[in-house]
Formats: C-alpha cells, sequence, structure tokens
C-alpha cells in the first residue's frame, strides 16, 4: 500500500507537487495520469526517497521509503531506464543491485528470463534498445519480490508486442495481490491496463476514481481526461 498525505513539493518558483492526497491499494493497477508537467515524476521521485518534500509525506507499507531495510525487497522502481551504466552487462548490473540489498544471485537468470532478456545477459547495457533497457529496468525493480511496484511509463520504447507483454505482466503481478502505480501517456494503453486511476494536474488531484466510474460505456478515457482536466481549468 502507498500513501499520499499533503504531498507538497516545490522547486523555486515551481509548485511541483501541490498538498496531493491518495491511497493506491494492492490487487489492482493504478495508473497515474497527467499531462506533461503535471507532477507525476516528482510524486514518484519523492515517494522513493529521491527528493524531499516542501511539505507532507509518502509511505510505502506504512515507512517513508528511507527508512526501509533492504527496500528493494518492499518497492521496486522503474523511473529512468536510461539511467543506468553502459558499460555494465547486464547480469552484472541485476547482481550488483541483488547484492547492496542481500537478495540472492539465484533470481537473475529467472528475472531475466521472466522478462525476455536471457539472450542478452552478458551483453553490455550500452548497446541495448530503449525497449531492452525498460525490460532491465522492469527485472531490477521485481528482484526483491516487492509487494509494491512504482513504474513510470514503463511501456516507453517497447514495440506492440513488447507492450502487450509489459501489459499482461502487469495484470498478472496486481492479481499476486502487490500494489502496482505506472504513469503513462497512453490513454487508450492505461484504459485497457489500468483499474483505477489518478489524475493530477499542476501537481493537484483532480480524480482518484475506479476507471469503470471515469469511462462511462460509449465515451473514451481520453474524452473521461480531457472532461477532468477541462473541469479544472481556470
Ligand atoms: N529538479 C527540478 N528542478 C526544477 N523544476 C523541476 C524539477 N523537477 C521537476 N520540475 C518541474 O516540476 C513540474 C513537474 O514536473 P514532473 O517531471 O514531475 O511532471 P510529469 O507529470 O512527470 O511530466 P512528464 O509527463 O512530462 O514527465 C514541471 O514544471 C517541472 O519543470
Amino acid at each position: 500500500m502507498i500513501e499520499v498525505t499533503g504531498l507538497t513539493k516545490r522547486f523555486k518558483r515551481t509548485l511541483a507537487v501541490d498538498d496531493l492526497s491518495f491511497t493506491v491499494s494492492p490487487g489492482r493497477i493504478t495508473g497515474f495520469l497527467g499531462a506533461n508537467g503535471a507532477g507525476k515524476t516528482t510524486t514518484m521521485r519523492l515517494l522513493l526517497g529521491l527528493d524531499q518534500p516542501t511539505a507532507g509525506r509518502a509511505t510505502v507499507n506504512g515507512m517513508p521509503y528511507r527508512d526501509l531495510k533492504r527496500p528493494l525487497t518492499h518497492v521496486g522502481a522503474l523511473l529512468d531506464a536510461t539511467a543506468v551504466q553502459g558499460g555494465r552487462r547486464a547480469e552484472q548490473h541485476l547482481w550488483w543491485l541483488a547484492r547492496s540489498n542481500g537478495i540472492s544471485r539465484s533470481r537473475i537468470g529467472a528475472l531475466l528470463e521472466l522478462v525476455g532478456l536471457a539472450p542478452a545477459g552478458g551483453k553490455r547495457i550500452g548497446g541495448f534498445s530503449l525497449g531492452m533497457k525498460q525490460r532491465l529496468g522492469l527485472a531490477a525493480a521485481l528482484l526483491g519480490d516487492p509487494e509494491v511496484l512504482v513504474l513510470d511509463e514503463p511501456t516507453n520504447g517497447l514495440d506492440p508486442e513488447g507492450i502487450r507483454w509489459m501489459r499482461a505482466l502487469l495484470k498478472s503481478l496486481a492479481a499476486e495481490g502487490r500494489t502496482v502505480l505506472v504513469s503513462s501517456h497512453l490513454m487508450s494503453e492505461m484504459a485497457v491496463t489500468a483499474d483505477h486511476l489518478i489524475v493530477v494536474a499542476q501537481g493537484r488531484l483532480l480524480a482518484d476514481a475506479a476507471i469503470t466510474e471515469l469511462v462511462r460505456p460509449g465515451t473514451s478515457l481520453e474524452d473521461a481526461f480531457m472532461n477532468v482536466i477541462g473541469r479544472s481549468a481556470p
């Protein structure tokens, strides 16, 4: 479970996250939607202890990320799949992460298999396509078999078959009872992936509802999104 309470982040003159409160429950996929600059990545970074909030708090299973012992065993994150050392081989990268969190090396082979990178495990990451880096990022997020997953645009760079694969994997992870928070710009993808949506604009919460509540029969998620955004416009 993820809990965000009164979360606020100001960067000089930009209020990136503005008194945001929501809960992300286990057992379903929660889509995190918002236009460019709405504050999605900043919220995820605050949740993962990568930035300090100006006010408010964000917790994973009741604890701030920084207080979690062996954090990868509680929460797996994929923020920027390209932020990996290109000189490392995929297996080395995963082993480096696993070792720092007391995770057995034996998981690495199975995870590379799961994300479709088994043949590339011994190759340098620098030669990977963006889609391959996303797959590696997902393997890293799953290393510690965490209850909570925080994924920022995980389908970026994936081809149509890769997008379908990612959707099926996220659904199976949620069905196992995990908490899955996933941001995306792709409305059509969110419409068939998410069970619940959190919509933000200018750092503020606009909607926190089941997808069936937001998208009425005969309308699209894109219509619903534009409606919610439109209602919030000054
Ligand atoms: N380190 C930073 N310093 C200054 N401003 C920042 C910083 N990080 C984010 N911002 C600003 O905060 C606002 C929210 O940005 P954020 O990246 O969280 O939005 P987003 O919803 O993830 O956008 P996108 O969908 O384009 O990735 C933007 O106005 C952005 O320019």
